[in-house]
């Protein structure tokens, strides 16, 4: 199992270099190469007759209206375009980055192919974003010793290999009785914090679950409401008496700072952040909030109040058998730069407001 997960990791490594990766799913193997990472040498290389058809999203192919094109049974699954002449490098890298949408008119007509490997698609897809790289890849059907399973994936993302790796006092501005403790898997570069405030009371603690956001964060972004209610959640926490604070590194809801920078770049161009997600070929939300649940039993916490807005969160926590005894709001002050965000949320995201 764990040795599985170190070849994901070595996946992973790998297409952030532009090196070509192999996938083995129940219906064939893809060898896939990142378009982000890599070039019109590498391309060729990899693809020497240049066969290799490209592997989207389906939220990127609707947004390039190759939607029709895709399988109506499965709306969500990947969709691979066919290599034609032309289509080479470049064309390639604009059907996949949607910073050139409004920029370059594609050329067209593209022509979307059966995806035979379907499940080693998908997963390619999902590699791409625990990558932080843009979900597309040119795809050749083939054997290959080396190749990661969707199995492999799974275990790589699987809450249940976290573990407690240290903790220490930690008096935090506004709450000076703070233990902090850190969690981490044998492969994941990035640790997730508990922030532990003031002493058990036999009361179910209020928890946050604050997901990762550097711009909001540490730069004090106005485009979200981050920074604000990381700082009033410890303050509300504290003034419990009693409570948790889970900091977990789910940077842009999961797709990464530089994907969320690319999600920004399109809010710049109108688009909201729901829309700016697909048309990166992401989820609107790809975190996991199992790990919040993995994080609060290995702390011994089975019942909880949880401070959020999002439902989502507090249904995910249920299911992974936390007993959330209550909902409390986190609504803080808008600003101009944040009212449109905070209003998608309410609208679009099921954000209680
Ligand atoms: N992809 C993407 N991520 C964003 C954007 N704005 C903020 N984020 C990330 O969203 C996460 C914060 O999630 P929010 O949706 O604000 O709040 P929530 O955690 O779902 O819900 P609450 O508990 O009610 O605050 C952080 O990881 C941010 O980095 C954006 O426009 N695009
Ligand atoms: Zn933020």
């Amino acid at each position: 199992m764990s040795g599985n997960a170190h070849s994901v990791a070595l996946a992973v490594d790998a297409l952030r270099r532009g090196w070509p990766i192999a996938i083995r799913g129940g219906a064939g193997t893809l060898r896939l190469l990142a378009i982000e990472t890599a070039d019109a040498e590498r391309l060729a290389g990899f693809d020497p007759e240049a066969r290799a058809p490209v592997l989207l999203s389906a939220g990127r192919a609707a947004t390039l209206k190759l939607a029709n094109q895709r399988d109506a049974a499965a709306p969500d699954a990947p969709v691979l375009i066919e290599r034609v002449p032309w289509l080479d490098f470049d064309t390639a890298t604009a059907l996949s980055d949607p910073q050139f949408d409004l920029a370059t008119p594609l050329k067209g007509p593209f022509r979307a192919v059966p995806v035979e490997a379907s499940d080693a698609a998908a997963a390619a897809l999902r590699l791409a974003r625990i990558a932080g790289l843009l979900p597309a890849f040119f795809a050749l059907a083939g054997e290959d010793a080396g190749a990661i399973t969707p199995a492999d994936i799974e275990s790589h993302e699987d809450a249940d290999r976290l573990r407690i790796v240290g903790r220490a006092r930690l008096p935090v501005a506004g709450a000076e009785d703070s233990e902090i403790v850190a969690f981490r898997t044998d492969e994941m570069p990035g640790e997730h914090i508990a922030l532990l405030i003031g002493q058990p009371n036999g009361a179910a603690p209020l928890v946050r679950l604050h997901s990762e956001c550097l711009t909001g964060d540490m730069l004090g972004s106005l485009k979200c409401d981050c920074g604000p209610q990381l700082k009033a959640a410890v303050a509300a926490i504290e003034a419990e008496g009693w409570g948790i604070l889970l900091y977990l590194r789910q940077e842009g809801r999961g797709i990464g700072l530089i994907n969320k920078l690319r999600a920004y770049a399109l809010q710049d161009q109108g688009f909201d952040t729901v829309d700016a997600n697909t048309r990166l070929g992401f989820a609107v939300d790809a975190r996991n909030f199992r790990v919040a649940a993995r994080m609060l039993a290995l702390l011994g916490q089975r019942q909880i109040r949880l401070l959020t807005n999002n439902p989502d969160k507090v249904a995910t926590l249920r299911a992974a058998g936390v007993d959330v005894v209550e909902r409390v709001p986190h609504i803080l002050p808008a600003n101009p730069h944040n009212a449109q965000y905070l209003a998608t949320k309410r609208d679009r995201t099921g954000h209680e407001f």
